[in-house]
């Protein structure tokens, strides 16, 4: 018996789940969200039915893990760090070099570090993360788990780019995906809902929160997804842009006296998507308050339901059929306008949810109409219990 927790560093949010092992009770959860923007909030379930919530400027990942490492002993959550046994933690970029989670040395560390660039909004968080927890917990077994892992059963077609086959083969430029851990938890219980064996089962996945992406499932496996090389294609997200003509870089860089591609390229992951088209938001939220009278916050929320569109069409083509698509993460999970309006455009393939059904947040439920001819899903992802139990299979085999 012990307790593992896991910590999950997302582009505008920090969360921790905290598990009695290897019972997978949850003791405690926390959120962290809309770091880096005014008004974060910080939301603490624990004990039997207790909540915190607070609302501050919360500026980056550092200020968010110092919290809950504050909050854990405050609020009496433990007595003690040393109660907990085992840490895991998200890390998004795993890159060719890692397959599967992995027990973290001072070696696999280095690696980490050297794997930044494959997402540079989050691997600098999950690195902080780690460090944080190894300071405090020198002696405790501390697992990454990857979003990137769930991936490497795309086959070749999907993710080699069409550029010069040697920079794939010297560099390894190649797609990697992210959200991994959602979509391995994801599809699984989609199954569980479905009554059917994954094996034979072709899912589209919509993880979709302030980081976006889609997944195309074929027989429990990653068969093809939207992120690429990093965390900033496929389709448009809460500050990244999503697919755009690389040329156009080249171009603006040339009008507006942008000199580092770099800068470019940090203007595509922190400065576009929803917050750059609408000029008002990266915050699906604040968004939908003032979309009825601003047409750029109206704009902005029709590219990101089209983006989906677009990729659940693409995705069904690429796996010939489909038997259910899923919504998932912070909008997935609790936009129940942007289910509605996005489902409503896919009557073609048989897709049709239930505006009854579909009136609820963050629950696991079938939303589709009764005679809809593909399933409509709604799953809260759960990342956090696939991380502590990576860090159980990993204890034993220290
Ligand atoms: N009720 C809601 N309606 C619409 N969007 C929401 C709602 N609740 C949360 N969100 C959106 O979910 C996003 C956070 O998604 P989440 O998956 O939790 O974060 P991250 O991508 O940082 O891991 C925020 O951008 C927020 O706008
Ligand atoms: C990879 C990614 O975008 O993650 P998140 O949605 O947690 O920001
Ligand atoms: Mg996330």
């Amino acid at each position: 018996m012990g307790k593992s927790i896991a910590i999950n560093a997302g582009s505008s949010t920090l969360k921790y789940k905290l598990f009695e092992m290897p019972s997978e009770k949850l003791i405690s959860s926390g959120d962290i969200a809309r770091i880096g923007m005014p008004d974060s909030t910080v939301s603490i379930k624990y004990g039997d039915g207790k909540k915190y919530k607070d609302t501050l400027d919360v500026k980056d990942h550092e200020e968010a893990i110092k919290l809950v490492l504050d909050k854990l002993l405050s609020l009496d959550i433990i007595s003690d760090y040393n109660e907990i046994t085992g840490v895991g933690h998200r890390v998004v970029a795993g890159g060719e070099e890692f397959k599967d989670s992995v027990v973290i040395t001072d070696e696999v560390l280095q690696k980490l570090e050297d794997l930044s660039e494959l997402a540079p909004l989050h691997e600098p968080a999950n690195i902080l993360g780690i460090k944080a927890f190894k300071k405090i917990l020198p002696n405790v077994i501390s697992v990454a788990v990857f979003d990137t892992s769930f991936h490497t059963s795309i086959p070749e077609k999907n993710y080699v780019y069409g550029i010069p086959y040697e920079y794939y083969e010297k560099y390894g430029a190649r797609k990697y995906g992210a959200h991994g851990t959602s979509y391995r938890y994801v599809s699984g219980r989609a199954a569980a809902m479905l009554g059917k064996p994954v094996e034979d089962l072709k899912l589209v996945i919509m993880h979709i929160g302030a980081g976006a992406s889609m997944c195309a499932v074929k027989g429990g496996k990653s068969f093809d997804t939207s992120m690429g090389f990093t965390p900033l294609t496929g389709v448009m997200m809460a500050t990244r842009s999503g697919d755009v003509d690389p040329s156009v870089l080249s171009y603006v860089m040339e009008k507006e006296g942008i000199d580092k591609l770099s800068d470019m390229i940090k203007i595509l992951n922190n400065q576009s998507g929803l917050l750059g088209v609408s000029g008002v938001s990266a915050d699906m939220r604040e968004i939908e308050g003032v979309q009825a009278k601003n047409h750029r916050a109206y704009l902005s929320r029709e590219m990101y339901k089209n983006r989906i569109i677009r990729y659940i069409g693409q995705y069904i083509a690429e796996m010939n059929g489909v038997d259910a698509i899923v919504f998932t993460a912070g909008v997935g999970e609790n936009d129940i306008m942007i289910r509605q309006e996005v489902t409503d455009e896919l009557g073609y393939f048989g897709i049709a949810v239930d505006p009854k059904k579909n009136d609820i947040r963050g629950e696991e439920r079938d939303i589709s109409t009764d005679d809809a001819k593909v399933k409509t899903l709604l799953i809260p992802t759960n990342e956090e219990l696939m991380i502590v139990r990576d860090v159980e299979r990993l204890k034993d085999h220290q």
